[in-house]
């Protein structure tokens, strides 16, 4: 008999309950009994949907990150927050989101309360908080939160499984400030874990799942013989651990996986089904082989009736020992398909979100134990569901495909090389030394994106709606005058998400209603989805740019979002490579840049956000990700003449690997996120000799603190003695949509002072 469980569930609810009473218990309007309330119901539903599970996950609900939650239960929060009660909430809110103004000075000292780093969580577009750690870190266990919930799991009836983050993947997320080696803490974090499965044998535990992702990756011999080090210590009588490990194959690792005495292995047996054959042959005679064979990463239902040809014979060879799931944990993916009734029949036809996902796992185990007779008429819809998707005539658009067949390798290649380009832009746009800009957007208030709420429901005419809009574009670009800002933006007001605005856009894409996925805290995206060949049917940014130009004489920057970060911040069809999608949306995004350049727009900026975090999480496969990734954008941004200065931007700070690839954009103006790492950033772009220019933010835009215009001073002249000053530009590390005005205003305030400053110094 096949089993059914699941590694993992959305948390942030199907009407997004989890953000509203978090964000209601962070103004105050809430208190923790109500926070907790919504967390308790949610849990309670969340199980609920997931009943038809042989074994249902606990512990991965959290109130903002399980990272963080594995922290605090191992004892291990930041140094600055010492002082504080390590189990309370407001502790734990304190790591998460900072502590500001008042609340800093009298509970953390002047700057004790900046909040713990956040950082992708693998190739997700969900965020963590990294654990901090030095030679001196000690860890104590706080195991109250977990054997509450499984407490209040087994109260239910639920057949409970805790899962609970391995000791070595914390240990790898783990960033050690004073430059010590994370996995020399090993022994110390053992007992914890011991100790812990142990308290968890005694509450009736009986399977554990315990995440260890970093199996996919390439590990060197030291966290290899750590691993089995480690998991020989943490044999407990009475549990049994199934070893999860998700989001690519195991390869090089999977003999060590294979080895180590646990009682099972879940394998992504949507990215490693290679793999299966051999852990199959290796895996003993008594241990689980978990496969994931639902694809937790995408929205697509699976082909069921394909799955069962391929897992007959494995069930045959596993019997009971073969357990079903999802590839990795439901997090990444929505709630609930079903209720998207707006959308396009057909295309809804062919989705599965997380309850869809969870049906087609009891399918399958049905189809297993009983015969697939026993489900014949399931089965015959997902086969024609199947088939209408293959088959369906909006998928192929002859017109990209002949559109397609044109490029060649000119499409990627500007006329002129920086240098002469360089020049010619500088004779045109006549900017000050040290320009001042922005990154896009301004602060996305309250009151708009009621007035886009009104307007998607309904209330609000299109002709009322662009009013508002064109009045929040006027409102930030005269703000910008009086600001003295030299370069413009138009501050999007009008866009929801950066990616999803154009994927509305644009066709081969459809949408949700409620397809939310959390990001990082209460802050969701929600994807689009990519469901065939891409086209531009009409302009999408010209009206609004040309709108925010004709209200100034200052250049207005023409802002768009790269291929490659629509792609990766997208749920892409997966019935081509991604690189072919990644060139259909170059050439939409290329007609973009076109049609300003067209309109006299003599600035464009082409964000690649989410450009480094598609980078396969093995390091062999990154060369090949880079040479298709840098290709689109290069497609996409050099169609324009050389007049024409492109920019983009990247709000991350890790180039070291890839700067090669980032020259090779070859950007007229690259702005980067260097704020917080003090303009270390940036000495790999003079090592690598970087010919271009460069924007290092000034202004760190996850704080809500303003900096002084000397701290950015400071950090230009820092910046000047790494990269020649006429090369620099003074600009913040991101956009400003989640920060307030009253923040915004005299933080740009202080940095156009700031460049002032610069320019007077230089003479
Ligand atoms: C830069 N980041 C982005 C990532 N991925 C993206 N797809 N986009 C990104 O910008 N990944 C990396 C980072 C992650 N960072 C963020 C930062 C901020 C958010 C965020 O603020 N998300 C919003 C939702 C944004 C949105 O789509 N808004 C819509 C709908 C607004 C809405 O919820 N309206 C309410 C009613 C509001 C009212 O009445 O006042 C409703 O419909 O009920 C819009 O503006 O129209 C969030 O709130 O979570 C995400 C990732
Ligand atoms: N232009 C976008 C980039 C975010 S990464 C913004 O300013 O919000
Ligand atoms: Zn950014």
């Amino acid at each position: 008999m096949v089993t059914v469980h699941n590694l993992g569930y959305p948390r942030i609810g199907a009407a997004r309950e989890l953000k509203f009473v978090l964000e209601k218990y962070w103004r105050g309007d809430a208190h923790e009994q109500q926070l907790q309330g919504v967390a308790s119901e949610l849990r309670q539903q969340h199980w609920t949907h997931q009943q038809a599970c042989d074994w249902v996950p606990v512990g991965d609900f959290s109130l903002y990150d399980q990272v963080l939650d594995a922290s605090v239960m191992l004892g291990n929060l930041p140094a600055r927050f010492a002082h504080l009660p390590p189990t309370e909430l407001a502790t734990y809110f304190a790591v998460a989101r900072g502590v500001q103004g008042d609340e800093a000075a009298s509970a953390c000292g002047h700057h004790g309360g900046d909040a713990a780093e956040m950082t992708k969580w693998f190739d997700t577009n969900y965020h963590y908080l990294v654990p901090e750690v030095s030679a001196d870190t000690q860890f104590s266990l706080n195991s109250e939160r977990l054997l509450t919930q499984l407490a209040e799991a087994h109260r239910l009836g639920v057949r409970a499984k805790p899962v609970i983050l391995g000791p070595l993947t914390y240990l790898w997320l783990a960033k050690a400030k004073d430059g010590s080696d994370p996995l020399a803490l090993l022994d110390r974090l053992l007992p914890a874990y011991q100790t812990l499965l142990s308290q968890l044998a005694d509450a009736g535990a009986d399977w554990v799942q315990i995440d260890e992702p970093i199996l996919v990756t390439e590990l060197d011999h030291n966290w290899q013989h750590a691993f089995s080090r480690a998991y020989h210590g943490l044999q407990q009588r009475g549990i049994r651990l199934l070893l999860a490990t998700y989001f690519g194959p195991l390869r090089d690792n999977l003999q060590l996986a294979c080895q180590l005495p646990v009682a099972g292995i879940h394998l992504d047996a949507v990215r490693g089904r290679d793999d299966v054959p051999r852990l199959a042959d290796w895996l003993g005679d008594h241990k689980v082989l978990s496969l994931g064979v639902v694809d937790g990463r995408n929205i697509w239902r699976t082909d069921l009736n394909a799955t069962l040809d391929w897992l007959a014979p494995i069930a045959e060879k596993f019997s009971q020992r073969l357990w079903l799931a999802p590839s990795c944990s439901l997090l990444h993916v929505p709630v609930d398909a079903d209720v998207e009734t707006d959308m396009d029949r057909e295309i809804q036809g062919w989705l599965a979100f997380a309850r869809q996902k969870l049906a087609e796992l009891t399918l399958l185990r049905h189809a297993l134990n009983h015969g697939r007779d026993s489900v014949a008429g399931q089965l015959a819809a997902n086969a024609s569901a199947i088939r209408a998707r293959r088959e369906s005539r909006r998928v192929t658009v002859a017109a990209v495909q002949k559109h397609f067949a044109q490029v060649d390798g000119s499409w990627g290649q500007r006329a002129s090389a920086y240098p002469q380009r360089s020049e010619k832009q500088a004779a045109i746009l006549a900017l000050p030394p040290f320009p001042t800009t922005t990154i896009g957007s301004f602060p996305q208030t309250a009151d708009i994106r009621k007035v886009r709420k009104q307007y998607k429901s309904g209330a609000l005419s299109e002709q009322n709606y662009r009013a508002a809009m064109a009045a929040a574009i006027a409102e930030a670009v005269s703000i910008q005058e009086q600001l003295g800002l030299d370069v413009l933006v138009h501050g999007e007001a009008e866009r929801n998400d950066m990616v999803e605005y154009f994927g509305e856009q644009l066709e081969g894409f459809v949408f949700s209603r409620c397809g939310w996925v959390q990001s990082y805290g209460s802050r969701c995206v929600k994807p689009p989805i990519i469901y065939g060949d891409i086209q531009r049917p009409y302009p999408m940014t010209v009206d609004w740019i040309k709108y925010a130009q004709s209200l100034t004489s200052k250049p207005m920057k023409g802002m768009l979002t790269g291929p490659v970060t629509m792609l990766n911040w997208s749920f892409v069809r997966d019935d081509q490579p991604r690189s072919l999608t990644c060139q259909q949306l170059a050439l939409a995004i290329r007609a973009e840049v076109q049609d300003l350049e067209r309109a006299g727009i003599g600035i464009i900026q082409i964000d690649e956000a989410a450009l480094r975090e598609g980078l396969p999480l093995r390091r062999s496969e990154w060369q090949g990700y880079l040479n298709w990734a840098v290709e689109a954008f290069r497609v996409a941004a050099n169609g324009v003449a050389d007049e024409t200065q492109i920019h983009t931007h990247m709000c991350y700070s890790e180039f070291n690997d890839i700067i090669g690839a980032i020259a090779h954009m070859d950007a007229d103006v690259i702005t980067i996120e260097t704020s917080r790492s003090h303009m270390e950033l940036l000495d790999v772009f003079r090592d690598f000799h970087y010919p271009n220019q460069i924007g290092p933010g000034v202004y760190d835009i996850h704080s809500p603190a303003i900096p002084s215009a000397e701290q950015m001073v400071a950090l230009i002249t820092r910046a000047a003695q790494t990269i020649p000053a006429e090369r620099l530009w003074v600009n913040p590390d991101c956009g400003l949509k989640t920060r307030r005005w009253e923040e915004v205003l005299p933080a740009l305030r202080h940095m156009v002072n700031a460049a002032q400053t610069l320019r007077e110094k230089a003479g």
